[in-house]
């Protein structure tokens, strides 16, 4: 840079000549840029720059104030700043020279110069058994090797830092490049070039637990995710048929890790299922109470179920300020755990735990993000807890409060209706034979036999309440979400989870616990333990289906937490199994595309060795 050191008069031209330059930049709507290519190239900036100090302090024009206004201005400062850095050749790093001795195929290699500042190199290597060359496996989205777009999958290393490679075991080279901080040296022979896919973003909810510790098929362990059930994940990269790269999401970090793929991940849970013993503790099965079963087939019987009579006014009927609500619930409930009693014992047969349960078949879930429009039904809202912790007080609470927009689903029963009852108020009656129809049928989501009565909560009698506008609210054991779970009730399911022991001791001094047989009493220290045991099993086991969790501590607090959490679940946008928000038009054309696409992709063979996969 020539350093200018011009007189007064000189000085004053030169303001003049810069406040000019930039009127006319500005009169004829030049960019910033330009101007400021134009300002950097004048040889009298630097001159310029020397005199800043002198407009301060020296009578000047009116353009030389300007033009000290305008200097000063921060944009013009950073400027300056930036400018003065860049004339001092201050910056970093100091890139060594390049090798002189490059080979005439130019075309052929190519040397990578990658700073790394403890952080990992984002990139696998492998070698190739046959050749014993090492290549680059693969790149791990938004990881060093990526961001600097230079390392590609497949590309031949040669050498780092001047080490060449050849010969190397892929831990050696490894430890070359641990050892190594900050600029490293590729030399690498590219490979093809690859077309460009287009990698948008999966997101999928995890239906399953994975750890990378205990997978010993990872090709490298260092760069595994884990995930828990659950959790959302961002699959950024869907390339190699058995390892995705993914986020988790809320993401801190921009590295993706390694997850397997749906195939890997359905292929592990088999052999793992396999290979343990039967799972007998939160299992529930449909089971009926009593009597002959109506698909014929013989049941568990509950004597006590038979023996005790109901309180009829507390267990089949609730009525609030006149309001009637779904009263078949507590025998439901009832009926509930006495299945889930009864096959605790023995559910060596039971659907949920076997190979082909859903979690198995579906370890992730793909979703996107909805909005539910004005103009659709409000979403069914599913409350699921253990029994005891207070699911029904928090259902009567909201229906309590605001009536115009809460209900429940009417129920059927084959029982006789008694005197000041109606149809269609506190249940469908029906006959036996018409309840059986409607089970063959598929139409009940849940149905029981207690004390010879059939009784049942129909999808028709949800969307029946959804059509009307209001928010249907039902209370169900989670083995029945997967049947529940459907684009037309889009179900926001919430988990009722009991307080700490000493909350639940406060709050519950008042409460009464139904026992099995059918009478009320207050709550033991046996009760609290149970109610925290059934409820983290259930919690552990059923997490996946679970949009969100309100703690059943103190009950106004709790019922305000619902009351927010279902207008959020309505009003704003949530992930939802993408299914979901596809119209029934395009769904019918998509899936006869992915067959046409799996079909495809299965003649693919992946042949690529990764035992010797090395972050
Ligand atoms: N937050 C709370 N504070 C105090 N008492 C509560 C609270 N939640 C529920 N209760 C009381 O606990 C008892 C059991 O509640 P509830 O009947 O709602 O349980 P549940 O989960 O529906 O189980 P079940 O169907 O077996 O009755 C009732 O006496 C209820 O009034």
């Amino acid at each position: 840079m020539t350093t200018l050191r011009p007189s007064m008069e000189d000085r004053g031209k030169m303001l003049t000549s810069v406040v000019e330059e930039i009127r006319r930049a500005v009169t004829r709507n030049i960019s910033g840029a330009q101007l400021l290519h134009t300002l950097l190239r004048a040889p009298w900036l630097y001159g310029l720059l020397k005199i800043m100090d002198d407009l301060k302090t020296v009578q000047c024009s009116d353009e030389g104030r300007e033009l000290y206004e305008i200097l000063q201005s921060p944009h013009i400062q950073a400027l300056l700043s930036s400018h003065d850095s860049i004339a001092r050749l201050d910056y970093e790093p100091v890139l060594p020279p390049l090798p002189e001795e490059l080979p005439g195929d130019q075309d052929a290699m190519r040397i990578v110069c990658l700073v790394k500042n403890n952080q990992p190199l984002g990139a696998t290597i492998k070698r190739d058994e046959e050749t014993g060359e090492i290549y680059i496996a693969r790149v791990i989205h938004g990881g060093l090797a990526d961001r600097s777009g230079l390392l590609h999958t497949g590309d031949l290393l040669l050498e780092v830092n001047g080490n060449p490679v050849e010969g190397l075991e892929p831990e050696q080279v490894i430890q070359i490049l641990i050892h190594s901080q900050g600029t490293i040296l590729f030399k690498v022979i590219p490979n093809k070039p690859q077309t460009t896919a287009t990698n948008s973003s999966v997101f999928m909810r995890a239906m399953v637990d994975y750890s990378p510790q205990q997978d010993w098929s990872l090709p490298c362990p260092d760069v595994g995710m884990s995930f828990r059930k659950g959790q959302l994940l961002e699959v950024v990269d869907q390339t190699d048929g058995h390892w995705w790269q993914a986020r988790r999401l809320p993401t801190t970090s921009s590295c993706a890790g390694l997850i397997p793929s749906t195939s890997m991940l359905k292929s592990k849970q088999r052999e793992q299922w396999w290979s343990q013993p039967l799972p007998i503790d939160t299992c529930i099965r449909q089971v009926l109470t009593d009597g002959p079963s109506i698909d014929g087939v013989s049941r568990p019987v509950d004597e006590k179920a038979d023996e005790e009579p109901l309180n009829n006014d507390e267990a089949e009927s609730d009525v609030i300020n006149g309001l009637y609500l779904a009263g078949f619930r507590r025998s439901l409930r009832l009926w509930r755990r006495m299945a889930y009693r009864g096959c605790r014992l023995s559910c060596s047969s039971c659907y949920s735990c076997s190979p082909h349960s859903t979690s198995l078949s579906n370890p992730y879930e793909e979703v996107v993000l909805y909005q539910r429009s004005p103009q659709e039904n409000p979403r069914l809202i599913v409350l699921v807890g253990t029994s005891g912790v207070g699911v029904n007080e928090l259902r009567k609470n909201l229906i309590r409060m605001k009536p115009s927009l809460f209900k429940g689903p009417i129920p059927h029963t084959t029982r006789p209706m008694r005197e000041g009852e109606q149809t269609g108020r506190e249940y469908h009656f029906v006959t036996r034979e018409l309840f059986e129809y409607m089970v063959c049928n598929n139409r009940f989501l849940e149905y029981g036999l207690c004390r010879g009565h059939l009784y049942g909560t129909s999808s028709d009698a949800i969307r029946e309440v959804l059509k009307k506008g209001r928010i249907c609210i039902i209370d169900a054991e989670p083995h029945s979400l997967h049947a529940l779970r459907s684009r037309k009730l889009k179900p926001y399911v919430i988990f009722i989870r009991p307080p700490e022991r000493d909350v639940l001791r406060l709050t519950r001094q008042h409460a009464r616990i139904l026992t099995s047989c059918c009478s009320c009493r207050a709550y033991t220290e046996e009760d609290y333990e149970e109610l925290e045991e059934a409820s983290g099993l259930m919690e552990m086991k059923y997490r996946q289906l679970f949009d969100r969790t309100v703690e059943n501590g103190r009950l106004e607090e709790a019922t305000a937490e619902l009351l927010s959490v279902i207008q959020e679940a309505q009003e704003e946008e949530q992930w939802v199994p993408a299914p979901w928000s596809v119209p029934e038009e395009s769904r019918r054309e998509e899936r006869r595309d992915k067959g046409i696409r799996e079909e495809r992709r299965g003649g693919l063979t992946y042949t690529m060795d990764y035992t010797s996969d090395v972050y």
